[in-house]
C-alpha cells in the first residue's frame, strides 16, 4: 500500500479539532510537531534520553500530520479535510496559517521505519545486538550476541550512549569483576558485562517497567545466575563494592551520585558514565574529578559523550 502524508500548519488551539477531522477522514495515526517540544525540560524522573531534530519543527505554530492511504478517493478526501478545517473558523477556532501540504511517503519509511532499529546490529568488534524475533547466525566464533526485546524500557541497545558504554565495558571488564549497572533499562549493559565474564552484576533501575524488561532480557540471554535486578534509586542503599560501575543516565543525574560511585568502586576500579550531551561534558568531568576520580578517556558519538573515570589504586580519600 502507498501512503500520503498530509501536513497542516496550524495553531495549538486547533490541534484537537483537526486531529478529529483527520481521524474521521480515515487517517491512521496523527503526529503533532510542536516547537515547544524542543525547549521542554527533559529531565524526567526516569532520565530517559530524547533526541529531537529542530529541522522537524516549524518556527511558530504547530504541524499536525497524518497518513492517508493512496487510493482513487485521495483527492476527495484531502478536499474534504481542507473544507472541514477551514470551517473551524465558524466555531471561533484560530486555525493560523492553515497551510496544507501533501507528500507521498514511501511505505518502507512509514510502515516499517521503526524496524530498522531492530535489525541485528554489530555494535563493537565483539558484540552484536539481535532483536528476539530475528534469526541470526554469528559470523565469527568469538562474536558475543545480546538478544533484546526492550519492550517499554529504554532502549534497543543501539543508542550511541549505550554503544559507547558497551564498548567501554569491553575494554574494562575483566573476568571475575563485580559490576554495578545504574539505570539498567532493558538490562543491555548488565548482559554485556555478564558475557564479558564479570562474576556478578547488580542491575538497578527506578522504573518498575525497566526492572521487568531487564529481568526478561536477562533470562532470555541465560545470564540470570550472574545478575541481580532490583528497583532502586541510584546507589542509595547499596553497600557492596564493585570493580566497575556503569551508568548511562543524564549528566544531571550523574552529578547526584558521583560521590557514592567513588565510595563503592574499588581502588583501581572504573566508573563508566554516558547519557551526557556535549554541553554538559565539562560539568561531569569536573564533578568526577572533585569526587576523586581521574578522567581516563572521553569518547564522543554523534552529539553524545561517554566519560571513563578511574579511582586511583592508592586513594588518599579512602575507599
Ligand atoms: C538512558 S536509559 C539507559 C538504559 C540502559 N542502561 C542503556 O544503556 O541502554 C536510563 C535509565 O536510567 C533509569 N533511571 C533514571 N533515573 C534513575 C534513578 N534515579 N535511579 C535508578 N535508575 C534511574 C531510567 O529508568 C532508564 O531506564
Amino acid at each position: 500500500m502507498r501512503w500520503s502524508e498530509i501536513s497542516i500548519h496550524t495553531t495549538n488551539e486547533a490541534i484537537e479539532p483537526i486531529s478529529n477531522i483527520l481521524h474521521e477522514a480515515g487517517a491512521s495515526g496523527v503526529v503533532i510537531e510542536d516547537p515547544r517540544e524542543l525547549t521542554k525540560e527533559r529531565i524526567d524522573k526516569f532520565g530517559e534520553i530524547y533526541q529531537l531534530d529542530p529541522e522537524d519543527y516549524p518556527d511558530t505554530g504547530v504541524l499536525v500530520k497524518a497518513y492517508l492511504s493512496v487510493n482513487s478517493f485521495l483527492a476527495e478526501t484531502v478536499d474534504g479535510i481542507k473544507t472541514a478545517v477551514s470551517n473551524l473558523v465558524a466555531f471561533d477556532i484560530d486555525i493560523g496559517e492553515n497551510k496544507v501540504e501533501i507528500s507521498e511517503v514511501n511505505e518502507e519509511e512509514w510502515a516499517t521505519a521503526w524496524k530498522k532499529y531492530y535489525n541485528p546490529v554489530k555494535i563493537s568488534s565483539t558484540f552484536t545486538i539481535v532483536p528476539t524475533w530475528e534469526d541470526y547466525e554469528p559470523v565469527s566464533s568469538d562474536e558475543l550476541i545480546i538478544e533484546l526485546d526492550p519492550g517499554m524500557a529504554f532502549g534497543t541497545g543501539t543508542h550511541p550512549t549505550t554503544v559507547m558504554c558497551i564498548q567501554a565495558l569491553e575494554r574494562t571488564v575483566k573476568k571475575g569483576d563485580r559490576v554495578i549497572d545504574v539505570g539498567t533499562g532493558s538490562g543491555v549493559l548488565s548482559i554485556a558485562a555478564a558475557l564479558l565474564e564479570a562474576s556478578h552484576i547488580r542491575a538497578l533501575d527506578l522504573d518498575d517497567v525497566a526492572v521487568t524488561a531487564a529481568r526478561q532480557n536477562i533470562e532470555l540471554n541465560n545470564v540470570a545466575e550472574k545478575i541481580t535486578v532490583s528497583q532502586g534509586n541510584l546507589l542509595n542503599e547499596q553497600t557492596e563494592k564493585a570493580e566497575v560501575i556503569v551508568a548511562n543516565i543524564l549528566a544531571e543525574v550523574i552529578l547526584l551520585f558521583a560521590d557514592d560511585a567513588f565510595k563503592l568502586v574499588e581502588p583501581g576500579g572504573t566508573f563508566i558514565t554516558s547519557g551526557i550531551i556535549q554541553a554538559k561534558k565539562q560539568l561531569v568531568k569536573d564533578k568526577l574529578t572533585e569526587s576523586g576520580f581521574s578522567i581516563e578517556e572521553v569518547v564522543t558519538m554523534e552529539d553524545w559523550v561517554a566519560i571513563i573515570a578511574k579511582k586511583p589504586s592508592e586513594s588518599l580519600r579512602g575507599s
